[in-house]
């Protein structure tokens, strides 16, 4: 690096004099000194640029790849991973995916490749500029005109491109919907015929991008030729302007302008360079916004840092108090949960019913913390559950979710993921299950695709069973197994769930009939909270669901 800055100087000081030589310029013809000046500011400004190259190469290493770069990594994972749950709704997983993998192409590689091209550029049209002053102002005015009009047409054309491209990712997202559609409804898709269509589909996707392509090339070339076109112009008219002030000079006049023209033919791609690297940057600028608006998520609450307790001395027994409870998924949305209050003994076991959309999940949501409460508070053995960590309270309850996660593995490791349990204990919950005929070493591809609906969901429940904690949530735990797996399951729960506080949401009444309450929603609000069979002597909404699903069996 030490030698390349202070050797470049040297060797530009010996191309001057060579330059000089064979231009044959009398240095002591009038003129002479300008010229010489100009060779100079050219000299100085090709050092400058160059040491300013290699500086920013040595810091960049450190600055963006070793240090900015594992941060802003860990930054965006921090948020994604802390961020409440309506925040991830609202972000979406394609904009996460989009930025996740802008972050390694674009955000860690843009930034500093801008700052690299740009101190090169930047410094090339500054001694440009600075040398085509020292010849002749006019011309120097010429430049800066024609160039403000290069670098617009340029960044206008950029941002067309970028619109352009941005339209062909939508086009491109859509296929690729389509495309996992069929995959993942293969069997829909052959039953109802429709490949055809769907296939039909794609290649009018298809044709629409490449017809996007085509234009995107297009654009780009007309912008070549253009800038091209305005170059030759703007070389042109320098180089007139440089003939008019050193015609006069009888021993160096020629020279003189042919030098300055190869210099200049040299030095004016640059000023494109500058209008690419400014659009470049524009688009990394927006990547970057983009990046950190997901990298800086608010968070939700303390994980662990609960303010009246010790950590890992919280072990509630499993009394529930909901007290006034507003939930709101978005502002300007109705309330999801509108002033709910009940309570639930440790130890009872609740079935909560209701209508789809009545706000079932939602009790779900502000026990866990998923959504904040707008209002109320939920209570858990007298502990206010927003004035413990949310780490704390997750941990001391089991949820068997509407849609259970598996990952590729075995078994066991869905079973057990962290490896907390024997295999006595593993093999007892999947007997009880029915699951031994598999095999804890059974294999388990992502997401269970191998397994029946049913299967996964036995999986979800027995290891929300071996947790073994007070509380047990079960979200439609049942839904998709036949009665007599039902039935076992149910049997297989209360087993494993002796003085655990129980809550069942379910739609078919079978799964909760044997429940010590009832919980009726209805429109976000508690409808009706009692024993079945108060509830049926009441002939109130829970009768009427009774009634209801009676008719759907006997239809
Ligand atoms: N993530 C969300 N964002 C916005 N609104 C939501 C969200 N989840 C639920 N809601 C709304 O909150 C209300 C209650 O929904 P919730 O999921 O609690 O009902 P549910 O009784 O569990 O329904 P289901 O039986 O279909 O599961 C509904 O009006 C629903 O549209």
């Amino acid at each position: 690096m030490g030698l390349a800055t202070f050797g470049v100087p040297v060797l530009l000081y010996q191309w001057r004099t060579a330059l000089l030589r064979t231009a044959a310029i009398d240095t002591r013809a009038p003129g002479a000194d300008l010229l010489q000046r100009y060779v100079w500011s050219v000299a100085v400004g090709t050092a400058v640029t160059i040491s300013l190259g290699w500086a920013q190469l040595a810091v960049k290493e450190w600055l963006y790849i070793r240090h900015n770069r594992s941060r802003l990594h860990r930054a965006l994972l921090d948020s994604l991973a802390r961020a409440p749950m309506p925040e991830h709704w609202r972000v979406g997983s394609h904009r996460v995916l989009s930025v996740v993998s802008f972050s390694e192409r674009g955000v860690f590689l843009g930034p500093h490749s801008f700052i690299e091209d740009s101190a090169m550029q930047f410094a090339a049209v500054a001694f440009t500029a600075y040398s085509t002053f020292l010849i002749s102002r006019w011309a120097l005015a010429v430049l800066a005109v024609l160039g403000f009009v290069m670098v617009r047409t340029m960044r206008h054309s950029s941002s067309v491109l970028r619109e352009i491209q941005q339209q062909k990712v939508a086009e491109m997202q859509k296929r690729d919907q389509l495309m996992h559609a069929i995959f993942s409804g293969a069997l829909t898709v052959r039953a109802f015929r429709v490949y055809g269509h769907m296939e039909a589909r794609i290649w009018q996707l298809g044709a629409t991008i490449a017809g996007i392509e085509r234009l995107a090339s297009t654009l780009l070339s007309v912008r070549s030729l253009c800038v091209s076109a305005l170059q030759e112009v703007l070389g042109h008219l320098l180089v007139g302007a440089v003939a008019l002030r050193f015609g006069q000079g009888p021993s160096m006049g020629v020279a003189g302008v042919q030098m300055y023209h190869d210099l200049l033919i040299r030095a004016l791609p640059m000023l494109q360079y500058v209008a690419v690297v400014a659009g470049e940057a524009e688009n990394h600028l927006l990547a970057l916004q983009e990046f950190c608006d997901v990298a800086s998520l608010p968070l939700e609450g303390p994980h662990d840092a609960s303010l009246l307790l010790i950590p890992g001395s919280w072990a509630p027994a499993g009394d529930i108090v909901f007290s006034a409870c507003c939930l709101r998924y978005a502002h300007g949305q109705s309330r999801a949960l509108d002033s709910v209050s009940f309570a639930v003994r440790p130890g009872e076991r609740i079935g909560i019913v209701g209508r789809t959309g009545s706000g079932k999940s939602s009790l779900v949501n502000a026990l866990l913390r998923i959504v904040e409460l707008e209002s109320g508070a939920v209570v858990l053995d007298g502990t206010d559950v927003s004035t413990v960590g949310v780490g704390e309270l997750r941990r001391q309850i089991s949820v068997v979710p509407q849609t259970e996660a598996l990952l590729a593995g075995s078994l066991r490791s869905n079973l057990d993921p962290f490896g907390e349990h024997s295999d006595v204990e593993l093999w007892a919950v999947a007997r009880d299950a029915g699951l031994d005929a598999l095999g804890l070493d059974a294999v388990v591809e992502n997401c269970g695709c191998n397994l029946s609906a049913g299967e996964r969901q036995l999986i979800a429940v027995c290891r929300a069973l071996l947790q073994r904690r007070r509380i047990l949530v079960l979200d439609e735990a049942t839904a998709r197994v036949d009665e007599a797996t039902a039935a076992r399951v149910r049997a297989l729960i209360r087993g494993w769930t002796d003085g655990c506080t129980v809550l069942t949401i379910a739609h078919g009444l079978d799964a909760v009939h044997d429940s010590d309450r009832i919980l009726v929603m209805d429109d976000g609000r508690v409808a009706e909270f009692d024993s079945p069979a108060a509830l049926v002597a009441q002939r109130g909404a829970y009768f009427r669901l009774l009634g209801a699903a009676a008719g759907r069996a006997g239809a």
